[in-house]
């Protein structure tokens, strides 16, 4: 007989090896010219709302928070880099006493953000704060790429005058890109503003609330379609959602459900909904509606499923589709329109004698060119609307009692003047050397700072297509100084 002794990715779920080769083959090469504790300082920020969206939603910290919390070199990430035959025996030696001594400094989850704007402050010894980059990039990118994207459809659900808080369930388990894209997808997915997930391990995980109806096989397994529908109904005589589309809709899956609706009427029971995975959902969920309504079963509701997405589902409220609630799996979890976030790590600052010095990238993509120097973001809000965040260095001070002439960074013509704003700064102290000072929401607390973060912006940014652009400007002392390195990067 064959066994399985353990699957290697799972074997523990510590993540140090979770990082590029080229992350190692740089740390090594910073120790051997004795460069390795140099203090650097790198942002994580990304250049193009997902989706064509108006906005991101910051998700991916407490996974962070986590793994930093966690990085270590154990025996056996030793015995595996040694095996590599690249790192000398002092440098692996070194890496036995390694951990995070770093400081983070981070825009809570559940915030909206825009391109270009720090998501993550990170500063540290470069041999530390170069191993990371890899597994933030993808801890941040994932989430937040989802997370962004539950909210679109989100977004969408509610679009319906008659049903404004239509709920949506994410449903993609068995679509997302394994397991890890399937738990951290639906927490993601949660936050965005799903009511909850079919997702048992996320549920248990981050107690998100879970639900679930009935698949085909169900219904398939019985001699008749009211059979299965009437087994279900004593199993879960106060959750009762049938599947109404295995043979015939309107012939057969409806006029069951009615039945079953009305047997658990006499019994004081009430059918809670039917779902329709297939066929025209805006014809079959009004012709639902009517039979329910005619049958005097007005409280139950229609949920529909069946490669939703935000543009599906804006167009079937526009057909006037009879619709309450909305199961949405492979194009929520798998975010298929835009399969990836780019977010990117790039160096900014490096210590010199004390002194945090600023470090540009030039590139002939004048869209790459970074934002050099130690940042922080601030937010403007005008009559507790959100007006434009402003990166600036973080020794700047602004007195808010002041007018504030704000330009765009490209367009510099463009400018104007604000008065009586105020200023949220949004990178917060996460780690402050090595230490964790950042009590970590819970995933509830992150879902409703959504909703709350989505009402202090103008609603154009909402739209799903060309949305109004929010502003992101620089300080003048921060363009400033970019211009100056860029002027001698110019100048041999
Ligand atoms: N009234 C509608 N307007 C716009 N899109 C719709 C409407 N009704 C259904 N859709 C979408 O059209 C697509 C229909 O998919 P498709 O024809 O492949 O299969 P189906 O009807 O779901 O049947 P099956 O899943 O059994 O193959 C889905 O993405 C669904 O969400
Ligand atoms: O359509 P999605 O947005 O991905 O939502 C999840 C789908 O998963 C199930 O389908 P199943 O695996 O039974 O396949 P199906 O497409 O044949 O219904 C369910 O019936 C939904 O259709
Ligand atoms: O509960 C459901 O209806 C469900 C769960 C996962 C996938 N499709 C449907």
């Amino acid at each position: 007989m064959l066994e399985i002794t353990e699957l290697p990715v799972y074997r523990d779920r510590h993540l140090t090896l979770l990082t590029d080769l080229y992350q190692l083959t740089m740390m090594y090469g910073q120790f051997c010219v004795n460069r390795h504790e140099e203090r650097v300082v790198f942002d994580v920020f990304y250049r193009t709302n997902p989706c064509g969206n108006g906005y991101a939603v910051a998700a991916g910290l407490e996974q962070v928070a986590w793994y930093l919390y966690h990085l270590k070199f154990t025996e056996g990430d030793l015995a595996y880099l040694r095996s590599l035959k690249m790192f000398s025996e002092d440098f692996l030696e070194y890496l036995k006493g390694f951990s995070f001594h770093g400081d983070v400094y981070a825009i809570p989850e559940g915030t909206l953000v825009f391109p270009n704007e720090p998501l993550l402050r990170v500063e540290g010894p470069i041999l530390e704060v170069q191993l990371i980059e890899s597994a933030i990039l993808t801890f941040v990118n994932h989430q937040s790429l989802i997370a962004t994207k539950a909210r679109r459809i989100v977004e969408a659900a509610r679009t319906n005058p008659k049903h404004p808080r239509s709920p949506v369930i994410e449903m993609g388990l068995r679509r997302a890109q394994n397991v890890d894209a399937s738990v951290f997808g639906a927490r993601a997915a949660y936050i965005g503003g799903c009511v909850g997930t079919s997702n048992l391990m996320a549920g248990e995980s981050y107690q998100i609330p879970v639900s679930g109806t009935q698949g085909h096989s169900w219904i398939q397994s019985f001699p008749s379609e009211l059979d299965a529908f009437i087994a279900y109904s004593q199993a879960f005589p106060e959750e009762t959602v049938l599947l109404v589309d295995t043979y015939d809709v309107l012939r057969s899956g409806i006029p069951n459900a009615i039945r079953v609706g009305l047997q658990m009427k006499e019994k004081g029971l009430s059918l809670k909904g039917i779902r329709i995975d297939s066929g025209d959902l805006a014809y079959l969920s009004k012709r639902a509606r009517r039979m329910l309504d005619a049958a005097g079963l007005k409280d139950v509701k229609i949920i529909a499923s069946s490669d939703l997405d935000e543009y599906i589902i804006r167009d079937l409220i526009l057909q006037g589709a009879e619709i309450d609630g909305w199961g949405v799996g492979t194009h929520l979890i798998t975010s298929s329109e835009c399969p990836a976030l780019g977010c990117v790590y790039k160096l900014v600052a490096q210590e010199v004698h004390t002194v945090w010095e600023p470090r540009i990238k030039v590139s002939e993509n004048p869209s790459k060119v970074t934002n050099p120097g130690r940042k922080k973001v601030l937010r403007l809000f005008v009559d507790d609307h959100a007006v434009a965040d402003l990166i600036a260095l973080t020794h700047e001070e602004f007195d808010a009692s002041k007018p504030l002439e704000l330009f765009d960074p490209i367009h510099t013509y463009k400018r104007k003047v604000i008065e009586n704003y105020r200023i949220e700064e949004l990178l917060v102290p996460v780690f402050v050397r090595g230490e964790l000072v950042y009590e970590l929401p819970k995933v509830q607390q992150i879902r409703a700072r959504v909703d709350e973060q989505v009402e202090q912006f103008v609603p154009e940014i909402r739209r799903p297509r060309k949305p109004h652009e929010y502003h992101v400007d620089l300080s003048q002392e921060l363009w400033d100084l970019k211009q100056t390195l860029l002027h001698e990067w110019r100048t041999p």
